[in-house]
Order: C-alpha cells, then structure tokens, then sequence
C-alpha cells in the first residue's frame, strides 16, 4: 500500500517548530545519521522571497507576489552533508540568510500562490527520496499539511531568550547578515513567530500528534539522539504491528 505519493517503508520525518529551536541542524545530523534525504523548507520560502526583493516585486503586495510565485526556478538539493539551493541556476545559499530576506519572508510565506507553489515541491521532494529510504522535512507546516502521513512527527520549542542566544551566536561571520545584540535578535524572531503563527494559509502549528520537543536545556547531541530514539520506536512499532 503507499501513502501520500511514497512507498509505506519509506521512512519520513517532519520537525517542525518556531525559527531559531534547532530544526536545521537538527534534521540534518537526524537525516546523516539514518542515511536519509534532508530538506530545509524554510530555505525555499527564503529563496522565494530572494527572488521577489532581486526582482523588485513588492513584497507586501499580495497580489504582486502572487502573480510572480511561479517565476522563479528553484531547486533544493536534499544530500544532508551537502543542502544547496539555487534559483534560476544560481547558488543563492548564501543570499538567502541576508538581514532584509529574513525581515521580507514572512510576508512572501503568508501568500497561498507561494505556499501552493512550494508545497508541491516539498511533497515531490519526499517521493522522490523513497528510493533512498525517506527524508528528514523541516518548516513551520510539515506535519500539518504538507506530510500528513509523516512516519514521525516533531515539534521542537526552545524558550526565546536561548533562541536568540543560539542565533545571535550563529550569526557573527556571515557575510550581509549583520550585527544584532541579543535583545535585538529576540525581538526579531518573537515578531517573525508570531507573523508565521497568525497568517491564514497553514500557520506555523503543532500537529495534534506531533511530539513536542522542549531543547531549552538540551544540548544539540542530545536533541538528535532523542530523535533517532523515537525514529527507532516508531519503526519497531511498525514492524510489530
Ligand atoms: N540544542 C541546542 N543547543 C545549543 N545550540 C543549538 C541547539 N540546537 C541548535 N542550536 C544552534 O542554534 C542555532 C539555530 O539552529 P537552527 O538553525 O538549526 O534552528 P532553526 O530552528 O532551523 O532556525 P530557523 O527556523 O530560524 O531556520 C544554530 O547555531 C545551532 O547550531
Ligand atoms: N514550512 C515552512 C518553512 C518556512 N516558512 C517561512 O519561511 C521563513 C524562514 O524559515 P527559516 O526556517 O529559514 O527561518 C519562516 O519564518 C516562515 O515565514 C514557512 O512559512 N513554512
């Protein structure tokens, strides 16, 4: 029997969760470690939303990105030693984390067109990884709506005092992303989550059999441990029944 467009031995993990929790690093040691796919949504909308700025699309009018979602080409590499993204043929890695994308994307996210849009390249992304035992998805939505089916789903939560730290951290070195304080970070990311989790068209939301996660007092190795852990018992749930 298959399941959403996958085999039913596949294997697929969604983590979800509000920006700065752990889901990228996280889905991507969980996807080495188990020899799975790895695809970061959250780089899709941000290379959507690169587009639209490149192009001089108003990001704050809806229908203007609506009418240009389909424009750009975008392609997600899922190796999880190696995630790329290119727009239109170009790397955009590195674009895509700048300061004014993160400002813009919440707004080019809450577009259905874009959502539409993206969804569809998520869900083909996911069966197209069967034949390589499955995927690690992370986003805001994954287990809500675009992987229903999910063999496991994951919502982590981090207070936003250690978000803020973590991310301020990561951010010192990338080129155009900027110097915030901490307090500035946290301010920023607690506004974002909150655009993410009030829009209309799939919310930034826990699925109702989503476990959730609290990483606050956990290290990252404990964090990707706990998940493989819970990968493992729902696949021995499968295999006894
Ligand atoms: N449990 C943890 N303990 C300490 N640092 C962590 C932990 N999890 C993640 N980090 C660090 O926090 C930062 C943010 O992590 P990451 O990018 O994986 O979060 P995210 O949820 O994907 O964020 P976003 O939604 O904004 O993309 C990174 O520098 C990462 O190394
Ligand atoms: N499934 C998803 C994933 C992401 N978004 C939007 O993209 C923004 C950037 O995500 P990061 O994980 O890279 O921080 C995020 O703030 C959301 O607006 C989404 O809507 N759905």
């Amino acid at each position: 029997m298959e399941t959403a467009g996958r085999p039913q031995d596949a294997v697929v993990v969604a983590i979800d969760g509000p920006s700065g929790t752990g889901k990228s690093s996280t889905s991507r040691a969980v996807a080495t470690k188990l020899g799975l796919r790895f695809l970061d949504t959250g780089a899709q909308y941000r290379a959507m939303t690169w587009w639209m700025l490149t192009n001089e699309v108003d990001v704050d009018d809806a229908a203007a990105v609506a009418l240009a979602s389909d424009k750009p080409v975008l392609v997600s590499g899922t190796d999880p030693l190696n995630p790329t993204i290119t727009v239109d043929g170009v790397d955009a890695s590195g674009p895509i984390r700048t300061q004014e994308v993160t400002a813009a994307v919440s707004a080019v996210s809450a577009v259905p067109e874009v959502r539409a849009r993206l969804v569809e390249l998520q869900r083909t992304a996911c069966a197209e990884s069967a034949a390589a035992g499955g995927i690690v998805v992370e986003g805001r939505d994954i287990g809500t709506t675009v992987l229903p089916d999910a063999t496991l789903k994951v919502y982590l939560t981090a207070s936003a005092q250690a978000r803020a730290a973590r991310r301020s951290g990561e951010l010192k070195g990338v080129p155009g992303a900027g110097q915030m304080s901490v307090e500035a970070t946290r301010e920023a990311l607690v506004r974002r989550d909150a655009a993410d989790s009030g829009r209309k068209t799939s919310p930034l939301a826990k699925a109702d059999d989503a476990i959730e996660v609290d990483t606050t007092e956990l290290s990252l190795e404990q964090v990707i441990e706990a998940i493989v852990t819970l990968v493992d018992e729902k696949l021995k749930e499968r295999t006894t029944g």
